[in-house]
């Protein structure tokens, strides 16, 4: 009996998920050299691809081994296997493309039905075998004979469809590809794909390529434009070039994505980035996504560029960071690897601080304070409120029993550098400094709470109070950086700190050229945010390089965080998110170019989102601008220390003055009495003389 990987193409599988979950997918490619088989599914409205190993398919699905070495012919063939070859890693090529857009006219489109019906044309013709096999029909037909797989594929194609569509939505098409099926309908074996090198990569539209698959597509005929649409989306999309210039990439990658069961390696400052997927309006609109989570740490952007002859090329800028996390990531995936190695530090008696990052509408709000339903925010799903259960969860166990502390919960924001309490009907609160450099922000509500659920209800009341304005990017763009701090505090009598988590949400850090309107307190808005974010940087910059000098007085931000930037015990994990349409791909670098230079103070860097030996000329300004810029920040922030001593020695000085003077007023009205006396006595003294006279 022989193995026939071909027949498993068109089947509805289990598969498992990088996260663990189990789900169905459809069989869209086999390769035989590899060993692995093509599978697609469809979440919410994005048709995913994985390349996933036949053998995990087997253990998942145990019924495919009887499928494939049930009954072939020989012009069914799959082509013989040759093992060994494979390196045995997950490859993987995830194709985020708009279901709806492969839902073309009645013409172009293929019925989910008719889907399964093709399929089935590319199905090994085994009639004459099923009628030898099976002479009479039953009404429980072979499941091995191709009219029970036929049957099989389609139902198990529509159920799929149906698990995946919302109640009311249309049955949705998935895109066929013509182009995976030969002349004698046989499927086409992919070839290995080739290992791209790490650093900035340029791919232009290869035009062989491009004519051999035109000749292999016109050879089964199906009409030129539905070929396409089959393989890439709709034609009409903006922007197509780019975008098959991207999927052809993108299938060349070795896609190694963060797992859940995998090792969490400590750091003292990480640097992690996070991609949402594409929104309901960039997929109305048709949007590329032009970012694309290759592996643990690597992140690509594939910025879509024009030479000066018209050539369209994609420049491949690769960054690496501790963690990269992709579209299907979840917030309490993203947490394991990012806030909770902090959680316990924060027992250690250390300050801990998490920061969201990353321009307007990117993922701040929704990784920190929790998914949303339409508008409603699942509170009880995001950062602050996983730490809090974390927290909870550390001081219930036995490592911590001799602990004595209690937690405390506090929510401000800070808007246009003031501070205010979202535990406090957002009342104005001063930020001030004592002699010792200690910054206290006088009057913050701390709630005392003894459960998660009790944090989880204050970020529901101190969320509703955040300040909130609107971007081209995000209708409810939030405009002030929010603080959510997990404070706990020994139970002595005048209960102190002990050690300190602070969450922070930071505002959109776009330019103001995103603002939708350019009013001046827009503007002041935005300066006053990219103030703090460049004070930000270079607090934790100064961190990095255990500076005594930490430029915290730069912003408030910085001011109420002080604590966060000095001792050993501090720690810090930044979350950079980006958007990944095409339109947003200027922010997207932005944020990456901010994230990479506060990673490249520990030293790790392995890349610059440059490849200095591809663009020397190019690739060295920049960095040396890069450098440049930083040194001045750093300059700026160091003039701006030696202002603040200098001014807080001449105020020091008018306060000598003033207590000076005060003194001397004080004694003022004795002296003058003094000196009426003393006239008085001369007058008397002077009336005696002129008596006697
Ligand atoms: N990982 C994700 N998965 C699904 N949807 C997401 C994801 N990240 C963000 N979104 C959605 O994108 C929209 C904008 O997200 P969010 O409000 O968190 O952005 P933001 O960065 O906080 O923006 P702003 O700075 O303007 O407040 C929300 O509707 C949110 O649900």
């Amino acid at each position: 009996m022989e193995n026939n990987l071909s027949r498993l193409i068109g089947l509805s599988i289990q598969i498992r998920r990088s996260d663990g979950r189990v789900q169905f997918a459809l069989v869209r490619k086999v390769n035989a050299v590899t060993q692995t088989a093509m599978v697609e599914w469809t979440q919410g409205n994005m048709v995913k691809m994985k390349e996933v190993e036949i053998n995990d398919l087997c253990k998942l699905n145990p019924e495919l081994v009887y499928h494939m070495n049930s009954v072939t012919t020989s012009s069914t063939e799959a082509p013989p296997l040759i093992k060994g070859k494979y390196d045995g890693r997950l490859r993987s090529s995830r194709i985020p493309a708009l279901a709806s857009s492969m839902i073309g006219t009645t013409e172009e489109s293929v019925s989910s039905h008719s889907l399964a019906r093709q399929t089935c044309l590319f199905q090994p013709p085994a009639v004459p075998i099923r009628e030898s096999a099976t002479p009479k029909q039953t009404s429980h037909p072979d499941p091995c004979s191709s009219a029970a797989i036929t049957d099989t594929v389609g139902l198990h194609f529509e159920t799929l469809n149906q698990q995946c569509r919302k109640p009311d939505e249309p049955l949705q098409s998935l895109p066929f590809n013509y182009e995976s099926v030969k002349k004698n309908g046989e499927p086409e074996v992919m070839p290995p794909p080739p290992i791209p090198k790490a650093g900035r990569r340029k791919s232009v539209a290869p035009p062989e390529m491009m004519k051999s698959k035109k000749r292999q597509s016109s050879a089964i005929k199906p009409p030129d434009n539905q070929t396409k649409m089959a393989k890439l989306g709709e034609v009409s999309r903006p922007n197509q070039k780019f975008y098959e210039m991207i999927q052809e990439f993108r299938e060349t990658l070795e896609v190694r994505p963060v797992l859940a069961n995998q090792m969490n390696e400590p750091h003292r400052i990480s640097v992690c980035v996070r991609k949402r997927p594409l929104n309901k309006q960039e997929l109305i609109k048709k949007e590329i996504d032009v970012v694309t989570v290759s592996g643990k740490g690597e992140l690509m952007v594939h910025e879509p560029k024009q030479k000066v002859d018209l050539t369209k090329y994609l420049d491949n800028q690769v960054f690496h960071f501790d963690y990269s996390f992709d579209e299907s990531s979840t917030n309490e995936l993203v947490y394991k690897f990012t806030a909770k190695p902090l959680v316990q530090s924060v027992f250690e008696g250390g300050m801990a601080t998490c920061f969201a990052y990353g321009q307007t509408g990117s993922g701040k709000t929704h990784t920190m304070g929790g998914d949303f339903n339409g508008k409603q925010q699942n509170n009880a799903r995001g950062i602050y409120a996983l730490a809090a259960q974390d927290v909870f969860a550390s001081l219930n166990h036995s490592r911590y029993s001799n602990l004595d502390v209690s937690v405390y919960v506090s929510f401000f924001e800070i808007y246009n550098g003031k501070v205010y309490d979202l535990l406090n009907k957002k009342a104005k609160l001063r930020v001030l400094e004592d002699d010792k450099q200690q910054v206290q922000v006088v009057g913050l509500e701390e709630s005392h709470v003894t459960k998660a659920e009790e944090v989880i209800k204050i970020i529901q009341i101190g969320s509703a109070y955040r300040t909130s304005g609107q971007t081209s990017a995000n209708a409810k763009s939030s405009r002030s950086h929010a603080v959510l701090q997990i404070i706990l505090r020994r139970n002595d009598w005048v209960t102190t700190l002990y050690g300190k988590f602070s969450l922070v949400d930071l505002a959109g850090n776009e330019r103001g050229t995103d603002v939708s309107s350019n009013d001046r307190n827009t503007l002041v808005e935005t300066a006053e945010i990219n103030r703090s974010l460049l004070a930000l940087k270079e607090c934790i910059r100064s961190m990095g390089m255990n500076s005594d000098h930490i430029p915290f007085r730069m912003s408030t931000l910085t001011k109420v965080l002080r604590d966060s930037f000095i001792g050993e015990k501090s720690r810090t994990c930044m979350i950079a998110l980006v958007a990944p349409g095409m339109t947003s791909c200027a922010y997207t670098m932005n944020t990456l170019r901010y994230a990479d230079r506060v990673k490249e103070l520990k030293g790790d860097s392995k890349a610059r989102g440059t490849d200095k030996a591809q663009e020397p000329a190019q690739s060295l300004s920049e960095e040396e601008s890069m450098e440049s810029s930083d040194g001045a920040i750093s300059q700026v922030a160091e003039l701006e220390e030696k202002v603040h001593a200098q001014l807080k020695r001449g105020s020091d000085f008018v306060k000598a003055m003033d207590q000076i003077s005060y003194s001397t007023l004080k004694g003022l009205p004795d002296l003058l009495d003094h000196a009426h006396k003393l006239l008085d006595a001369v007058l008397a003294l002077q009336a005696a003389v002129d008596q006697e006279t």
